[in-house]
This record gives structure tokens, sequence and C-alpha cells, in this order.
């Protein structure tokens, strides 16, 4: 999402002159444009006299304001179509976002329909919140870690902090955020449409508000996007009471802080959220299903993210271990109280009793009430709406949906912000006919945990996997933050990377990193993914010293192939020498 804001920005700062991409006749009308071409249409002067709305600003309307229908028409006699919109886009989270944004670049006149917050789970009750959280906790961490800092010659006094602007300062962001993604779409000339939208056919969509009689009405649109996300899945026999007994939605406005936390999964909010937690001195129990914290992570990942960020700190857990029965409790009163049950053999083994509980067991798709019937869609047993690779919906009987995409949460193929974004982009790709396939493997994620840890592609069980089925042999490269000097400098040792490889092609098959700024750093090896550069070409590329990037430098150049590979890029040049701390290679 900051990736299409700047892009945004910038688009705005150029004028919005012309769409950049798409054919050529799609160009699409700015304010200094006196004649213009829509999907081939030559739009006359006379209607041209409204086109500066259609790049100027334009508010959120309960109804079809004037302005709304006017553009509308618009559309209409621009194209010679019978559709109001090129485009609707059902959600405006970061998918519906994206989509819009490259929607519109691509000459396409667009809707998007938001049923309640602009920006979505990301902006209001994800990534936006949760990382001001992280960052004002996280500084709170390191001023009161008095080793640390002395380690470098720093000394401070009591360090105290105001629970309130912390969570202040999370709301706060999300407001700014809201407000910038808001504008960003006026400023291209994005009608924002408001209410719950449903189908009525595969290119009408019904939008209104429950007794609002005022609010809604009816669109058309060559294509449509569902990109309506997703909420949190809280597990039979949990009652959320949003004070004791809360998902991320609660816990993100800090409202309160227990101290004694028992948290349901070991997943990503869990994580980020015991780091939150336990820097603001609040001490942090896991229930964990599996037998193991942290399931979805690489093991030797996982198992230097349990040193990091749990021994060492007030958190203990319970894994193997469901909560089965969880009775609600009053702040300062009576306690929660947590019956365990075996995840395997479901019998009872333990009850415990804490403060609060924050239930982070996943997500559940947003998909209720769209009325897929109408377009002979349905979603599957979880609710996720089925899509083939170019993000086309697809019917009971794994047939295209004609005209119907759906994007981010709602297809559960990756939740994350930056996913859905992208397969936003993809989807209009094909729907301009430019044939687009994202390739899911090169999305990298991150958990912004202190240290923190991201990753791109397969762990290295499942890369010992492919290599046995497919017959080839897996090379695994590893380095230590311990051999960098800027993590030195930092006093930040902690941490690895490791990569995993084919030694007979080359292919990166996946990286990790566990580490200072592990979340940045990552993209260099998503982005050697995603354009299919090999190890023998990556291990060319320069890296600035002392920088933490060395880490991946390291990694890269670690790596060696079964037979030297025929040449590199013909720009590169070998870098030179210098220091390097030892690596280790498989
Ligand atoms: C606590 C937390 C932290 C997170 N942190 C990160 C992170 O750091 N990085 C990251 O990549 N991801 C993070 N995520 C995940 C990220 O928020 C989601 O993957 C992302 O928001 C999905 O985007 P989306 O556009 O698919 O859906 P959403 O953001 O959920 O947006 C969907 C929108 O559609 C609207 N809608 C639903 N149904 C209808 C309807 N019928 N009509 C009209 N509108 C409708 C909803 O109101 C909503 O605004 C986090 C999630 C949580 C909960
Ligand atoms: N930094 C990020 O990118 C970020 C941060 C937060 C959330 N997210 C997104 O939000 C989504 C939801 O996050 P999450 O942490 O809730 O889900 P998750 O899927 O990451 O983790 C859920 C955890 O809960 C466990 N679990 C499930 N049911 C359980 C039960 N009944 N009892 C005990 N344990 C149980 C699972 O084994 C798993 O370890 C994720 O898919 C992620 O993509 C991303």
């Amino acid at each position: 999402m900051a990736a299409s804001m700047a892009a945004t920005q910038q688009r705005l700062a150029l004028g919005a002159k012309q769409a950049t991409c798409g054919p050529a006749a799609w160009v699409r009308p700015a304010k200094t444009t006196v004649s213009a071409k829509r999907n081939g249409a030559v739009i006359p002067d006379v209607i041209l006299g409204c086109v500066p709305m259609l790049a100027g600003s334009r508010r959120v309307t309960a109804s079809r304001a004037p302005q709304q229908a006017r553009s509308a028409v618009l559309a209409q006699a621009a194209s010679g179509d019978k559709f109001d919109y090129d485009l609707v886009i059902i959600g405006c989270g970061v998918g519906g976002h994206g989509a819009a944004l490259h929607a519109v670049e691509c000459g396409l006149k667009v809707a998007v329909i938001e049923g309640h917050d602009i920006g979505g789970t990301c902006v209001n009750r994800g990534c936006v919140p949760s990382k001001a959280l992280l960052a004002a906790s996280g500084r709170v961490r390191e001023m009161r870690d008095k080793t640390h800092l002395a380690a470098m010659g720093v000394q401070v006094g009591a360090v105290s902090f105001d629970r309130q602007g912390i969570a202040s300062h999370a709301k706060d962001l999300a407001t700014t955020i809201q407000g910038n993604l808001r504008r960003s779409l006026e400023a291209l000339g994005v009608d924002i449409l408001i209410g719950q939208a449903k189908f009525v056919g595969n290119q009408r969509v019904r939008y209104g508000l429950p007794g609002r009689v005022d609010v809604g009405g009816e669109v058309t649109a060559r294509d449509v996007i569902i990109a309506t996300g997703s909420v949190p899945f809280v597990p039979p026999g949990i009652p959320i009471d949003g004070k004791t007994v809360f998902t991320s939605d609660h816990a993100l406005k800090l409202e309160w802080l227990p101290n004694w936390i028992a948290i349901i999964g070991s997943g990503y909010i869990g994580l980020e959220f015991s780091d939150v937690y336990t820097a603001l001195g609040t001490e942090v129990t896991f229930i964990e299903a599996v037998d193991n914290l942290m399931p979805g992570f690489d093991r030797e990942i996982a198992r230097l993210a349990q040193r990091l960020l749990i021994q060492g700190r007030p958190i203990d857990y319970h894994t193997g271990v469901i909560a089965s029965k969880v009775t609600p409790g009053v702040p300062g009163v009576k306690p929660v109280v947590i019956e365990l049950t075996d995840f395997k053999t479901k019998e009872k083994v333990d009850e415990i009793e804490v403060d609060a509980c924050l239930v982070a067991t996943g997500r559940a798709p947003y998909t209720n009430g769209l009325n897929l019937g109408a377009i002979s869609a349905a979603t599957d047993r979880r609710g996720f709406v089925p899509v083939n690779e170019k993000m086309q919906v697809l019917d009971t009987l794994g047939n295209v949906v004609p005209h119907v995409y759906c994007i981010g949460d709602a297809n559960g193929k990756y939740m994350l912000a930056h996913a859905a974004s992208a397969q936003g982009i993809s989807a209009v790709e094909n729907i301009c006919n430019r044939p687009h396939v994202l390739n899911h493997l090169s999305i990298p994620a991150a958990c912004f945990t202190h240290p923190e840890v991201s990753f791109v592609g397969v762990t290295q069980e499942k890369a010992e996997e492919m290599a046995k089925e497919q017959g080839f042999k897996l090379g695994v490269s590893k380095t230590s933050f311990k051999g960098n000097s800027k993590a030195l400098a930092e006093k930040e040792g902690d941490g690895m990377a490791k990569m995993l490889y084919r030694k007979d092609t080359g292919e990166i098959l996946g990286v990790h990193i566990i580490g200072l700024h592990a979340a940045d750093l990552i993209h260099e090896a998503s982005n050697a993914i995603a354009t299919g550069q090999r190890v023998q070409d990556i291990k060319f590329n320069v890296h600035a010293h002392p920088t933490l990037s060395e880490v991946l430098d390291e990694l890269f150049k670690g790596a060696h192939l079964d037979a030297p590979q025929n040449g590199h890029a013909a720009s590169t040049v070998p870098v030179a020498a210098k220091p390097q701390p030892a690596v280790a290679a498989a």
C-alpha cells in the first residue's frame, strides 16, 4: 500500500496527464485535456466540460449524488458502452485500493463500494495500528534494556510511558492513513460509493446500508472485483466480550494493560502482540494447538525465534492444546478462566486463570451477504471465494464466472496486505487483456517483532520434500548477524539468514531472516525470486559497507553450485576483495 500511495503522490505531482499502461487508446482524461478517448471512443468536447470532475475531488455520498450520476453517464457516453463503470470494486481495503489505482492508471472508469471504512483491516484494524504499537512499545523495551545500552556506554534514568498516548498514536496513524487513501482515490476520480454490496448479476451490483433508504443504489460494470477481506476467526466455545476476552480488533485500542494475558495462537498476531505486551510489562501465556510455537515458520528460524522472542521474556506457553472453553472475567475483579484440552486426545488437561485473553487463531473471509448465488458461484467450506491463477472467480464446477474477480484475504491465497494489492494489480492486468499470473512464492512476509522475522518462498522442510520428489540436490547457505559490522555497531548481533537453492540450476527456493530490520532486508531476495535471478547472478551484487544488507551479500556468496554455471550478468563485476566473515554452506 505504501508503494501504491507513493505512486499516487508521484502521479498527482505529474498531473495525472496520461495513462502509463494499457492500450494506447486508453488515455485517461485529465484536467488539462481538451479531448480524450476512453476505450477507443472519443469523448465529445461538450462532455469534456465535466471531465475535470473525473480527475478532481469526489466526496463520499450517501446516495448516488448528481456528481456520480453524471460521471456514470459520462463513462457510458465515452465508451459507447452499456455500463456505468469499466470496473467496480467491492471493498476498499488495501486490495481494493491497489486495484483501483492501477485500474485508473490503465484508463478504466472505476468505482469502489465500501461497507465500513476506507482502508479496511490493514489501515484501521491491522498492519498500520499494530505497527504503531510495536514502534512505541519497542522504544520502551529498548530504553529499558540497561545492559544493552550500557554496552554502548549509554545510561538512562527511569523510563516511563503513557498507555493512552501509545493508544492515541496508533489511532491517529490509522486516521491519517485512511484519509490519505481516500484522498488518493478522490484525486484520481474514483467514485467512492458507500454501502454493503451484493451481486444482482455478474455485471450488476446493488449496495446499501441496513435501515437507510437514503443510502445506496445499483451500478453496472463491465468487470467486478470482490475485495471484501476478512474478520477475526473465533473458535467455538470462546465468547468475545471485548473487555477481558477479545480479538486484535479490540487489542489494538490498548484500552488497558492486564498484568497477565493468555494469547490463543502463536502466529503473526499472537507474536506481535506478545512483543507489545511484554515490552509494556504484561506477562504472557501462549496457548497453541500445534506441538510447537510458530508452526508456520521454517523450523530452524522458529527455534531461534523462540530463543530471542520468548525465552528471557515473561512468557510461558502450552503447546498441543486448544482453549476449549473460555469464561470472561471482570477487570480487576474476576479472572478469565480458560479450559485447556489436548488437541489430539481431546481430553481436558488443565485450567488457567488470567486477567485477559487475546484470541489470535487466524482470520475468516468476509464474504457473507455477497449473494454469490446470483453469479453461480459459491464459497468453499471455510467461506473463501475460489479463484484461478488470474484471480477469476470459479463456479462450483470449477468454470470461470465471466467478468468477476476476487483478490486479497477473501480468496485466502495469501492473507497479507501487499499480497492483496499485488493480486489487485494482477486482476486489473487480466481485465485489460494482458494475461498476468502473480508468483505467490515471490511474495515476502514479515513479523514485526523485536527482532523481526521475514521470509520469502518455501521453508527448509518444504524444500527438502521438493528435492526428494524432483530429484535435485538442495543447497543451504547460512549467515549470522554476528559477523556483520553494522549489526555489531548496534550491539544487535542476534540473528541469522538462510537461503535454500537448487545446486544444479541455482534457482532460489526460499530465504529466511531473523534479526535487526529483517523485514526490510528480505526484499532483495523476494525481488530476485520475482525476476528469476539465480544464485550465480545474485552473488555478484554489490552492497554498501557497513550495512545490514551485507548479511545477504554473504548469504549469496556462500552459495555454491554443483558445477560452475556459464558466466554471470555481463554488467556485473566481482566485488573487490573485502574481509568476509565465515559462511556456512551445505
Ligand atoms: C492485527 C493485524 C495486523 C496485520 N499486520 C499486517 C502486516 O504487518 N503486514 C501485512 O502484510 N498484513 C498484515 N495484516 C493482514 C492485512 O491486514 C490483510 O491481509 C489485508 O488487510 C487484506 O486486505 P483486503 O483488501 O483483502 O481486505 P480488508 O483490508 O479486510 O478490506 C476489505 C474491505 O471490504 C469491505 N467489505 C466487506 N464486505 C463488503 C461488502 N459486501 N460491500 C462493501 N464492502 C465490503 C470491508 O468493510 C473492508 O473495508 C494484519 C492483520 C491484522 C488483523
Ligand atoms: N506482520 C504481518 O504480516 C501480519 C501480522 C498480523 C497478522 N497478519 C495476518 O493476519 C492473519 C491472521 O493472523 P493470526 O496470527 O490470527 O493467524 P495465524 O494463522 O498466523 O496463526 C494462528 C495460530 O493459531 C493457532 N490456532 C488456531 N486455532 C487454535 C486453537 N483453537 N487453539 C490454539 N491455537 C490455535 C494456529 O496453530 C496458528 O499457530 C495471518 O494469516 C496473517 O497473514 C499478518
